[in-house]
This record gives structure tokens, sequence and C-alpha cells, in this order.
């Protein structure tokens, strides 16, 4: 059984994305911008949003984090993404999910000029993704597919089982499992809430991709022998023995599974820091197009 080291191949990324910056600081070129905004003060939420800043400047990106109240109307976020939209400066940009109830999320994302959208969330983005053209990819299903890349992990010809069909991971998931070349070429199922005898159906899969975000879902006896498990859920469980009270949990029962299967992620450092690396991938992207 093989590791898919999430944390060793993210700080990889990062390393290739500093000698590129170095470049262009060299050619006098400007450096890509990333901003993100916040809307309120969900505990993950600050935290991945602090990650992404950090990120930015380990690799010599400039950044910009723009927090908002819990109470902030659609008008204000929509009037702060069109600021963000003509700000010549911002290469891209990112409007940090799940955000508070009196927000349209579809209205607030359709917003975003196509040409910033790093997350990759724009209808116009997602159709792009649909049909092959170059566009940007979000970056968890992102993030799985330069995994899969890097580790050499066979898709062509293989049955991929995903579980959940959210518009971040899920849906992407199952459309870029399917698509033409490498990783992809796979036969794809996606499973979600109402789907029956779920486990009749991971049982035949060769790759499982699960982004349920239930804590343990998926058990030894529901993958057969070989499998590739790639554990999307990042959920915070209640630990009052845990330093920070709460420990991150998959969505794969890891002791189990990993005994069984030919390659699997761990939760933490398997998906969620390639998440943080392939922002910063779209955001050098959206600086190379802006520059032509
Ligand atoms: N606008 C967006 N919102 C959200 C996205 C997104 O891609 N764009 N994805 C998730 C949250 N997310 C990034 O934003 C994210 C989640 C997890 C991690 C990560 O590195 N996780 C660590 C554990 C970190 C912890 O202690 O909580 C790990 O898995 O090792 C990075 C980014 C929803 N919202």
């Amino acid at each position: 059984m093989t590791i898919l080291d999430g944390k060793k191949v993210s700080n990889d990324i990062k390393d290739e994305i500093t000698e590129q910056v170095k470049k262009m600081v060299a050619k006098g070129e400007k450096v890509p911008h990333l901003a993100a905004i916040i809307v309120g003060n969900d505990g993950a939420s600050l935290t991945y949003v602090a990650s992404k800043v950090r990120a930015c400047e380990r690799v010599g990106f400039e950044s910009t984090m723009v927090r908002m109240s819990n109470t902030t109307s659609e008008v204000e976020l929509l009037d702060k993404i069109e600021e963000l939209n003509t700000n010549s400066d911002v290469d891209g940009f990112i409007i940090q999910l799940p955000l508070p109830p009196q927000i349209n999320t579809q209205k607030v994302l359709m917003a975003v000029n196509p040409d910033k959208d790093v997350d990759g969330f724009h209808p116009m983005n997602f159709g792009k993704m649909a049909l092959d053209m170059s566009t940007f990819i979000p970056a968890t299903p992102f993030g799985i597919l330069e995994l899969l890349d890097r580790y050499g992990v066979e898709t062509k010809g293989k049955h991929t089982v995903v579980i959940g069909r959210s518009h971040i991971v899920g849906r992407p998931m199952s459309i870029l499992m399917g698509r033409k070349g490498f990783p992809g070429n796979s036969t794809v199922t996606l499973t979600h809430s109402h789907t029956k005898n779920i486990t009749q159906i991971t049982s035949q899969a060769d790759i499982v991709i699960s982004a349920l975000g239930v804590p343990n879902f998926l058990k030894a006896e529901m993958i057969k022998d070989d499998a590739v498990i790639i554990d999307v859920g990042i959920t915070r469980v209640v630990d009052e023995t845990a330093p920070k009270g709460y420990v991150i949990t998959g969505d794969v029962d890891f002791e189990n599974v990993s005994k069984k299967a030919s390659f699997i992620t761990p939760v933490p450092g398997g998906v969620g820091p390639m998440t943080i690396a392939m922002l910063l991938k779209n955001t050098l992207l959206a600086r190379e197009r802006h520059m032509q």
C-alpha cells in the first residue's frame, strides 16, 4: 500500500511555483496577486483562508484578505466582488465557502469575472471544464488529479466511484475522471444520498473518491482488494482530550481500509494541502493569462 502524500506533493508544487515567481521577478514582471473574501467568523473557514495567505507569502505572491461581517448583505458582497473584478492589480480572487444563509451562493459566484475565478466555480469555467477547454479547474479536484498523476496511478479503463455530488468536489470530479486523457478515461459512477445499495457499487470500484463529509463512512468491507482510495472528507470531530478540542477525521476508516487498498490518501495531509497548492497554480495561470 502506498500513501498518496498530499503534504509532500503540495510542498513540491509550492517549491516549483516559487522558482517560477523568482523568474518573473528577475524579468521585472509583476508577481501574481490573490485576494480572498471571507464572510463571517467560521473557525474552519478562517483557518483555510489564513493558510491560503501563508501559502501566497511562501511562494512570493501578493495576497489580500477581505474580511466581512456575518451580517453582510448580498448587495454588500456583490459590491465587494465588483471592486475586485475591476481592480487591475488583483489577478484572481475567491469567496470562501460556505456563506451565511442570507446570501445566495450561486448568485454571488456568478458575479465573479470568469477571468479572475481562480476557484473555477463560475458556470462559464465549469462548462469549459466539461467541454475539455482550457480553464480554471476547482482546486480540490485539480489536486486529486495532480496526486494521481504524480504517483502514476492508472485511471484509464478503470471504474471510478465518486461519493457525493457537491458543486465543489463530487460533481466536477465525476466529469474530470471521465474526460479524455490522463488522469481520466475512467468509467464513472456518481453516487449521492439517494443511491441505493452503495456497498454493491463501491465494492466494484477500482478507484473510490469519497467527498461526503461523514466521518469513517467508508469501511473495509465496502471496497475491493487493491482499490485506490481518495478521502476528501475533512470533519472536525469533538474530542476534549485533543489539544485543539477536536480531531480532523476523514470519510474513510483509514486503519482498516488501508490494509486492503493499493493507494490511499491520509486525513489530514492528503487532499486538503493539495487544494491550497492548486489554488496557487490557478492564480499563477490567471497572472500569465493577464500578461497575454
Ligand atoms: N472558495 C472555496 N471555499 C472552499 C473550498 C475551496 O476550494 N474554495 N474548499 C473547502 C475548504 N478548503 C479551502 O478553501 C480547504 C479545506 C481543507 C484544507 C486542508 O489543508 N486541510 C488539512 C486539515 C486542516 C485543519 O486542521 O482543519 C488537511 O486535510 O490536511 C485546505 C483547504 C471548503 N470551502
